[in-house]
């Protein structure tokens, strides 16, 4: 487990000193996929960089496991950094090296012979996709494939916990997807924790299970990727989450929408994550003499199950009983919008 506490960054700038990490508590479970958002300037990247004390704290401990990183010194860091992984947004490779020597790097550091190293490459080389590319340099392969390097490079001594700052900012979307389903997989495979850093929460919603939003410096709300989705709390977290579900324009679209349909029921249901959820309105129109008009919605898939919007007309002599069946199901939130 990852234990963070009171942890602190205040930089010094033109005599001026910048809060970049403020009192800053977090804990990480063993195999979690941590997700990190929040806005530039929030204190993403410096909170992250203080886990491997990349950047010194000002405050504050660190603990991976048993090992205090914050009362470590500088010669045990070297063998502690062995055990945390890094991969960055623009992958710091090195240009003059192959794919290959990119990624057996970490291995001559850490004293690795090179029969051991040679058979070690290899096998990472497999497990990021990239055989038939190791002798190629990073100039000659794409965003996807030099972060499949960094990652690599990142797994080569194999790290208990994986850091990853914006590791998919550069990327397209495509090549984002992708490059999560390999951390996925990574953290299925090898039982890695990952502590993913990022100002998108589609990443968030792809692969992580827990969340933690930071603004100014602060940890203002975590949990469950599901509770967080479902019930934001703070508006920095709904402004995320909007990002996703488009709640906002849902709010100019609902008067129209009452206006246009202005028989029977309009409902907004919201969904909870829960699987179960999934027949819903099947199950409806089969047990009761009603229609169901869909008229808006947006239905998302996170690792804790489906949560989003949904608003529908209901329309039929069996309005009231549908209705009143469905404000029953505690896997969803009914709202009447509109009775005619
Ligand atoms: N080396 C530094 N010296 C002075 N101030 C810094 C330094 N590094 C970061 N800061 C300041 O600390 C604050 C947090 O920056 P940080 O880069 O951690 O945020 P972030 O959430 O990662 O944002 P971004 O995604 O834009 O990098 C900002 O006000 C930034 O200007």
């Amino acid at each position: 487990m990852i234990s963070i506490e009171g942890l602190k960054k205040v930089f010094s700038l033109n005599n001026k000193d910048v809060v970049a990490v403020d009192n800053l508590n977090l804990h990480v479970e063993d195999g979690d996929i941590y997700g990190v958002v929040g806005y530039s300037g929030a204190g993403k990247s410096t909170f992250v960089r203080l886990i491997n004390r990349l950047e010194e704290p000002s405050e504050g401990t660190v603990k991976i496991g048993d090992k205090v990183i914050t009362s470590l010194s500088k010669s045990d860091l070297r063998i502690a950094r062995q055990d945390i992984g890094m991969v960055f947004q623009h992958f710091n490779l090195l240009w003059s090296r192959t794919v290959a020597e990119n990624i057996a790097f970490p291995l001559e550091i850490s004293g690795v012979e090179k029969q051991e190293r040679e058979k070690r490459v290899l096998e990472l080389i497999e497990l990021v996709g990239l055989a038939g590319r190791e002798d190629a340099y990073p100039a000659q392969l794409s965003g996807g494939q030099k972060q499949r390097v960094g990652i690599a490079r990142a797994l080569a001594n194999s790290p208990r916990v994986l850091l990853c700052d914006e590791a998919t900012s550069a990327l397209d979307p495509e090549t984002t997807n992708q490059i999560l389903r390999l951390l996925q997989d990574i953290n299925e495979k090898l039982g890695l924790t990952i502590i993913l850093i990022t100002h998108e929460m589609h990443v968030i919603r792809k692969i992580c299970n827990r969340v933690a939003v930071m603004e100014h410096g602060k940890v203002v709300e975590e949990g469950n990727v599901i509770d967080v989705f479902t019930k934001p709390q703070q508006q920095v977290t709904q402004n995320f989450v909007e990002q996703l579900t488009g709640s906002n324009e849902e709010e100019e679209d609902v008067t129209e929408l009452k206006e246009k349909f202005q028989e029977g029921i309009l409902l907004r249901i919201q969904f909870l994550g829960e699987s179960a959820n999934q027949t819903i309105i099947s199950q409806l129109v089969k047990q009761f003499d009603i229609h169901v008009n869909i008229l808006q919605g947006k239905i998302t898939q996170t690792q804790g199950g489906s949560y989003g919007t949904l608003i529908v007309q209901l329309l039929g002599p069996q309005q009231d009983e549908a209705m009143q069946y469905l404000k029953e199901q505690d896997v969803i939130e009914v709202e009447v919008i509109q009775h005619a």
